[in-house]
């Protein structure tokens, strides 16, 4: 099969962990030091159910709630991780502010997204619940997953869910469709 190729965006509000998440994911290891994003790109290629992809991931800048969707992420975009920190409910109410804003500017009922609840290693510092977390996927019929970027916890397991909803949505169901949990 041709390799093919997807663009996802990470989004979500300040210093969550989007850019550990994709320097986890595509380097490897964790940097434990806070260097605000503009923006930048990666590269990797992955390989979900015998296809090959040249995944392109764009590390945007953190939003908060009043920030205008950048016009440039709704375009050629195939999906977003939209990223939360278990220890910030502020980061919580963001995420749900950024996927409302997405929804309007793409003129979209649905597009493909994982939600992810980062920073699990702080489990002593959870203030959002695995429950809310799910809830809140489900009524967007979104994957969920709770990671660590720290500890490279289901980093991986992002990007193949979403490349898994992505191919779904483009008419070749390679699982059930719906929400997808873990
Ligand atoms: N304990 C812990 N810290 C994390 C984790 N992920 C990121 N961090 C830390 O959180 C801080 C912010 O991480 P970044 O990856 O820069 O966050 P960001 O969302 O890209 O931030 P912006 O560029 O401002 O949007 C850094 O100090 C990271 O080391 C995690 O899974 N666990």
């Amino acid at each position: 099969m041709p390799t093919k190729e997807r663009h996802i965006a990470m989004m979500g509000y300040r210093s969550v962990g989007k850019s550990s998440l994709c320097i986890q994911f595509v380097e490897g290891q964790f940097v434990d030091s806070y260097d605000p994003t503009i923006e930048n790109t990666f590269t990797k290629i992955e390989r979900v159910k015998s296809q090959d992809y040249i995944v392109k991931l764009i590390d945007t800048a953190g939003q908060d709630e009043y920030s205008i969707f950048p016009v440039q992420y709704s375009m050629d975009y195939h999906g977003y991780v939209l990223v939360y920190s278990i220890t910030s409910q502020k980061s919580f109410e963001v995420v749900k502010i950024i996927y409302e804003k997405l929804l309007d500017v793409m003129g979209k009922k649905y597009v493909p997204v994982v939600l992810v609840g980062n920073k699990i290693d702080l489990h002593q510092e959870r203030t959002v619940s695995t429950e809310e977390g799910k809830k809140l996927a489900e009524s967007w019929r979104a994957a969920f997953l709770e990671t660590s970027a720290k500890q490279n916890e289901s980093v991986g397991d992002i990007f193949h869910q979403l490349l898994i909803l992505i191919e779904n949505e483009n008419g070749n169901p390679q699982e059930k469709s719906g929400c997808l949990v873990s």
